[in-house]
């Protein structure tokens, strides 16, 4: 049940060239990390792989077909601000709600409170609007999760609660993670495989 992105080329409204001949596979299962230099292309990567953008060249293929629309995307994504990525004028219950059922025993493992659910974004901090994020990203049906520098803002402590929460849940679901950063070290720590790009 592979996620594969096979000799992907991306460019932005015809510019340069963001990337070209890119191809990456990862298993179910897998925690894989990808690190580069600032700009070589990783978010733009994450992207194609989870069908937010669609691939200049190339395929993105998931189990050997492409992403069905029409169901809820089994490749989702985190990004590092996670206020960016929810509706300020919705209760979190609400964003929460966007996966499908809200599943209890996820929100103990990311140690979400009941009471935020009935706050607005701007009531929480970073890191508990954070793990509000990756709770509905790992709705039902995801396989695969992109983490986009998706702990890079958030303090040790906090980092650590998240990705122990997540690779937890990943591994009882069987669900595989790319892990986008440029922190070698938290990248060696998670991942059983690291893609190293150079720009
Ligand atoms: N929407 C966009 N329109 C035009 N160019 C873009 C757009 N988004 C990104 N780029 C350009 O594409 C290149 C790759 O960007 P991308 O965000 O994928 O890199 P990155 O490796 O994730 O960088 P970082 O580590 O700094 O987050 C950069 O040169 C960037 O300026």
């Amino acid at each position: 049940m592979p996620l594969e992105g096979k000799s992907l080329g991306y460019r932005y409204n015809k510019g340069a060239w963001v990337l070209q001949q890119m191809t990456i596979r990862m298993e179910a299962g897998e925690v894989v990390g990808l690190v580069g230099p600032s700009g070589c292309g990783k978010s733009t990567l994450g992207k194609l792989l989870a069908g937010h953008l669609q691939p200049t060249e190339g395929h993105v293929l998931l189990d050997g077909g492409s992403i069905h629309s029409g169901v809820r995307n089994p490749v989702q994504v985190v990004l590092q601000h996670p206020e960016q990525a929810v509706n300020p004028k919705w209760k979190l219950r609400r964003t929460l709600e966007e996966s499908g059922k809200i599943d209890e025993h996820m929100l103990s493992e990311l140690a979400i409170e009941d009471a935020w659910l009935n706050r607005y974004p701007s009531e929480l901090s970073g890191g508990e609007l954070q793990r509000i994020c990756v709770a509905r990203a790992l709705g039902s049906g995801t396989r695969y999760l992109i983490a986009d520098e998706m702990t890079t803002m958030l303090d040790a402590i906090t980092q650590a609660q998240i990705w122990q929460s997540v690779l937890k849940w990943a591994e009882r679901n069987h669900t595989s993670i790319l892990v986008i950063s440029h922190e070698h070290q938290l990248v060696n720590r998670l991942c059983s495989r690291v893609v190293e790009w150079q720009s």
